[in-house]
């Protein structure tokens, strides 16, 4: 919002062109290292303009203290984008929501009542099922020497457990169901990273209707409000079962009976809500296991590590719980490393200043560069989840060298859920099997390539060979 910074002058930045900005230099492909590469030119506050837009990127522990937590309220805003306004019906979610005594009670039952430990703990029973299933198919994959494609099957468990955990059902029951879901998740993604002139040019607003992406937008809306209807619906049959009365949905309902929060919520509340679970969930901790195990399968001697301190604590079992997942430090550091290197929301999530503030004057938005810098970690590019044995620097969000979840006020609420699904995914992964790649392929050829977009995703599906120990 401070478009003139009085005193000082701007923080260095690539040059723009009038009007545009640095709108049309920018690389989209991979967003979190083009903008590393030009904080290495330009400094750790950069500034940019995108269309009217201006915005500060820092990359530094030190401004990410001054704004995830000395200025924390200040910067609690989201920018307003056309197409995440319209999937969160006007920001009724939590997460594109404006900062506002409507989202802070939101996320206050966030916190209290959906994902709290003892909620998501109620919810252990689902993942550990979820996971004994997907275990059952790769084991059909390695007796018949198949590949199995990790990124699919991460995709594919996360979203039953979500589905599971959301509405109750289990969408893997006939496949169609499954890929209609994950189909919608795919298409509300394509509208985050739409492009909309309303965004960068207010004036040119009227442009999205002729380049056809306000229908597109409307089309897609309108498919994700009858899927999520259809579910309410569904919870709201008399006849349903009460047995199944213990999902999100009916939290979210009971809720809304109740009446015990100061604004009444309505179905579009739940609606948005539902959307944040979704694609937080699906789209989390598959992607962590995903890129953890890419890790291990290029450094095969930390890979012996950790299945060495997995199967000695753990012997001949078949299934890991997760009070025994979570007992196993390197397992842990592992997750961690995964986290640093390939941070699952490399830039966090944008945030808006609420006021003229006195951080320099700037919109600013943390980067993964922080996780890579190697002033901050030795070898900073290596794979060594070492560092993070005996070290105190955790996932809360309070070391501003390492913000996987965010920090402060906008920080993310499912962390726990995300990282005890990570940690019971990938122990199970591999004390079920030896890991190797196809024949032909050396540890060198697995790239690290990701798609654009918020939720950082392997671009080449990761396929290993999964092997049954002798
Ligand atoms: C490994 C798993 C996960 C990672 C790494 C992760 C990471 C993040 C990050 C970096 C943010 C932005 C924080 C900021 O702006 O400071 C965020 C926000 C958020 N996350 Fe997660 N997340 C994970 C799992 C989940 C899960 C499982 C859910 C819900 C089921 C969830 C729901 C949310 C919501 C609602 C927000 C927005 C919070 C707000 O604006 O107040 N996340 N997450």
């Amino acid at each position: 919002k401070n478009t003139k910074p009085s005193r000082k002058p701007n923080p260095l930045g690539p040059t723009g062109l009038p009007f545009v900005g640095n709108l049309l230099q920018i690389d989209t492909s991979c967003m979190h290292e083009y903008l590393w590469e030009l904080a290495n030119k330009y400094g750790l506050l950069m500034s940019m303009k995108l269309g009217s837009r201006p915005l500060v990127v820092i990359s530094s522990p030190r401004l990410a203290v001054e704004v995830l937590k000395n200025r924390d309220l200040v910067f609690s805003g989201r920018p307003k984008m056309k197409g995440q306004q319209k999937m969160s019906y006007n920001g009724l979610d939590i997460a594109l929501a404006p900062y506002s005594q409507e989202w802070r009670e939101m996320r206050k039952i966030c916190i209290l009542h959906l994902l709290s430990v003892k909620r998501v703990q109620q919810f252990r029973p689902i993942r550990e099922d979820d996971v004994s299933q997907m275990i059952s198919r790769i084991v059909k994959d390695a007796t018949q020497s198949k590949v199995t494609n990790l990124s699919e099957t991460m995709i594919s468990v996360t979203s039953t457990m979500i589905g599971r955990i959301a509405f109750g059902k289990r969408l893997d029951e006939d496949g169609h169901e499954q890929r209609k879901f994950e189909e919608l998740v795919h298409e509300v993604h394509a509208m985050f990273l739409g492009f909309f002139f309303s965004d960068y040019f207010p004036s040119l607003g009227w442009m999205d209707k002729i380049t056809g992406i306000n229908h597109r937008l409307e089309r897609i809306f309108e498919k994700f409000d009858s899927f999520y209807q259809e579910l309410i619906n569904e919870h709201l049959d008399p006849d349903r079962p009460e047995s199944m009365n213990d999902d999100i949905i009916d939290l979210m309902l009971q809720l809304q009976k109740d009446k015990s929060t100061s604004f009444d919520i309505t179905m579009d509340h739940i609606k948005a809500f539902l959307m944040n679970v979704f694609l937080g969930g699906t789209d989390s901790s598959g992607i962590v296991v995903t890129w953890a195990m890419t890790a291990l399968i290029k450094n095969p001697s930390v890979m012996k590590r950790l299945q060495g301190e997995i199967r000695q604590t753990m012997g001949n079992k078949e299934i890991l719980d997760e009070d025994e997942v979570e007992k196993l430090p390197f397992l842990k550091a592992t997750v961690k490393e995964t986290l640093r290197l390939y941070p699952v929301a490399p830039l966090l999530m944008p945030r808006e200043t609420l006021e003229k503030c006195k951080v320099d004057g700037y919109e600013i938005q943390p980067t993964w560069g922080i996780g890579r810098d190697p002033e901050i970690w030795e070898n900073a590019d290596e794979f060594r989840p070492d560092r993070f044995l005996n070290s105190d620097i955790d996932t809360k969000g309070q070391d501003y060298r390492y913000l996987p979840f965010g920090s402060g006020r906008r920080g993310c609420p499912g962390d726990y859920m995300g990282l005890i699904t990570t940690h019971l995914l990938l122990a199970n992964l591999l004390h079920s099997f030896d890991w190797e790649l196809p024949p032909g392929i050396h540890k060198d050829d697995v790239e690290t390539q990701s798609l654009p977009g918020f939720a950082m995703n392997k671009k080449n599906a990761l396929k290993l060979l999964a092997k049954i120990p002798g």
